[in-house]
């Protein structure tokens, strides 16, 4: 059984690894979106139509960057951005820069997530603080009523990573690319039941600042 960690300890392992070892931010958010991306290619999803449907914190940076890899690759992939653009973090108005670069078109229409064949759910991740409400409940609750192959990054949106506990609404998904480590919460009956099949992403997040060796 590998390694399972709280919020608190990917929050810190995340933060000592960027301030105290200097591996910026930017260059674990994009291993995190390699990781996801080469999951959806080698778990064989239909790529026909995809949509990823990302909030305006660090879990939407991921999922961005996603959308921009398989732009990349000839794929047809659109964004389903909800909350306010300005308002988000640093690392994901950059994604949102090389998104608009690479000319992905963005949707407002959440039809355009009911019609997709694959979803990347990059609402939120470790950093789900609250009951999920309002825009982010319609679409976690439109995600799942599809008949579309779900993919989550980290977390499924709307599960607290450390209880397994739902939130108001979480995705169900068919897999879960989590970074560093899996997390304690993905673990329980309705963590596992969220997540589907959990693929680890060593993102070069260390709890000893090494790779424990693969016993
Ligand atoms: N930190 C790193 O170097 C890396 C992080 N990774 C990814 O980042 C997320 C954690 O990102 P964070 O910005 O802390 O939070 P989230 O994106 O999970 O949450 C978004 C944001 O949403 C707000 N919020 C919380 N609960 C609610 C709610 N119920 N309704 C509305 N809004 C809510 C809150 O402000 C949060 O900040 C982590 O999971 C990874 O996906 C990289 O993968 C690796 C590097
Ligand atoms: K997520």
């Amino acid at each position: 059984m590998s390694k399972a960690i709280t919020i608190a300890q990917a929050q810190r392992y995340d933060a000592h690894t960027i301030n105290d070892i200097g591996i910026p931010s930017m260059v674990l958010m994009e291993r995190a979106a390699l990781a996801t991306f080469n999951n959806l290619l080698n778990d064989d999803y239909d790529l026909t139509r995809v949509v990823v449907v990302a909030a305006t914190g660090n879990n939407g940076g991921d999922g961005i960057a996603v959308a921009r890899l398989l732009k990349i690759r000839g794929i047809n992939v659109s964004i389903y951005l909800l909350g306010n653009p300005d308002k988000a973090s640093e690392q994901t108005q950059q994604q949102l820069k090389i998104a608009r670069y690479y000319q992905i078109p963005f949707t407002t229409e959440l039809n355009d997530v009911i019609n997709a064949t694959t979803i990347i759910d990059a609402i939120f991740g470790v950093g789900l603080s609250r009951e999920v409400t309002g825009d982010f409940a319609a679409a976690i609750n439109a995600i799942n009523a599809t008949d579309a192959s779900t993919v989550a990054i980290d977390v499924p949106s709307g599960i607290n990573a450390d209880t397994g506990a739902t939130l108001g609404v979480a995705v169900v998904a068919d897999s879960t690319t989590t970074m560093a480590y899996n997390k304690i919460g993905l673990l329980t009956v309705n963590g596992k039941h969220h997540a589907g099949t959990v693929h680890i992403a060593d993102i070069g997040v260390y709890a000893q600042d090494h790779v424990e060796s693969i016993k």
